[in-house]
């Protein structure tokens, strides 16, 4: 099969990992005899040391025209005190805005080998295996207005969201605990929030349409904590964008690091976008250390969801398992025993797994 893709690779760490993902996916197009192209745009704080803007038109032309989207990262000190129109953050969502990429999956999986990594006890991250569904063109970061007073000496965010937004992503994450093991938490604050609320109605009106699927309601503060104490009673997390956003980065804690969560920005029928659920990790940049799993795993979301190439993102999946198997570790994993390398020896090892 022949399939156009277009890299996103940003900042910081983004560049080092995207050539990781970009090695993986040639080897799977040698052994499965696929054509896979790659053209390369600009995102982020590079294009705005280029091009002055987050987001050149020129990128989100591009990824119109490709099969799907894969992206490292954004961001980094170097742009923090830029005005917010000049922030790398705003292009990342701006491109999720403009390919109207609601739904943001992050599969949340802890390998065995990996277990010690974890500041968590084994007993209770043991099988970990969850799948956190964010509504991600919503909610806080698109509200407007969001600015500071003319005196400086206020703030308004502004949290706006549809039922219809509500309702699309509440029924893909219904139809995501259908495929899995039929259990979705929905989680908001609905003892303060009016957006909560109808979150909340909206799932209790679309639960007789999943007859198969178990729901309960959870607030936000008690699922923080749950996710951590017991990870094993969740299967599908259902959130508006900001929950999803913060509970992602703290369930990372029971794969060993941030650095191993993949994810995939669906639209209704368009374009998929792939991108690790990090950042750009600037503390690391330009060290070649970087973990690029959840680069690499991201890719193989692109194969099953963009591509319907299963065998194909099975095969990455497996290559990393066994990596990880054979003892090898970057620095993020604080594991106590095994080979420590770097991103290139990560993804060779990877490679000769494929
Ligand atoms: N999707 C995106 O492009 C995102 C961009 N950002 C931006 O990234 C920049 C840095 O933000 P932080 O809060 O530091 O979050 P971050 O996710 O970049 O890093 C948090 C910590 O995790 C480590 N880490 C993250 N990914 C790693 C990997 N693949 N391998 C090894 N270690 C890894 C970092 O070294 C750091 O210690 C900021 O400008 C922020 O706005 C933050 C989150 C998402
Ligand atoms: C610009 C941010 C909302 C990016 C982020 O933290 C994320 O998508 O996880
Ligand atoms: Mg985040």
């Amino acid at each position: 099969m022949k399939k156009d893709i277009l890299l996103l690779p940003g900042d910081g760490i983004g560049p080092e990992i995207i050539d990781s993902a970009v090695a993986i996916l040639e080897a799977i197009a040698k052994k499965f005899k696929h054509e896979f192209t790659f053209k390369q745009h600009l995102i982020g704080g590079a294009a705005i040391d280029a091009a002055s803007t987050p987001l050149p038109t020129e990128t989100i032309a591009a990824a119109k025209k490709v099969d799907a989207v894969l992206l490292g990262a954004v961001g980094g000190p170097k742009w923090d005190q830029n005005p917010s129109h000049l922030r790398p953050e705003r292009g990342l969502l701006a491109i999720r805005k403009a390919l109207d990429l609601y739904a943001n999956l992050r599969p949340v999986k802890g390998f065995e080998h990996l277990l010690d990594a974890s500041p968590l006890k084994p007993d209770i991250i043991n099988g970990s295996d969850l799948l956190i569904v964010r509504e991600l063109t919503g909610g806080l970061y698109f509200g407007e207005p969001s600015q500071r007073s003319k005196d400086g000496q206020s703030v308004v965010d502004t949290l706006t969201y549809t039922r219809y937004e509500m309702e699309r992503i509440i029924k893909k994450a219904f139809e995501s605990a259908q495929l899995r093991k039929q259990k979705l938490t929905s989680v908001d604050k609905a003892n303060v929030l009016e957006s909560s609320k109808l979150w909340r109605e909206i799932v209790d009106q679309q639960k007789p349409f999943y007859p198969d699927v178990e729901v309960n309601h959870m607030l936000v503060d008690a699922a923080a904590m749950k996710l951590i104490t017991e990870p094993n009673s969740f299967d599908v997390i259902v959130t508006e964008n900001m929950f999803g956003d913060i509970l992602s980065d703290e369930a990372s804690v029971l794969t060993g690091s941030l650095g191993m969560l993949p994810s995939a920005s669906l639209a209704e029928n368009g374009i998929g976008l792939y991108e690790p659920a990090h950042g750009s990790a600037p503390d690391i940049a330009g060290q070649g250390i970087a973990n690029p799993i959840a680069m690499i795993l991201s890719a193989a979301m692109m194969l099953r969801y963009s591509f319907k190439m299963d065998t194909e993102a099975s095969n990455i999946e497996q290559a990393v398992e066994a990596t990880i198997n054979n003892g090898y570790y970057t620095a993020d994993l604080k594991v106590k025993t095994g080979s420590l390398v770097t991103t290139k020896e990560m993804t060779n090892n990877i490679l000769r797994n494929i």
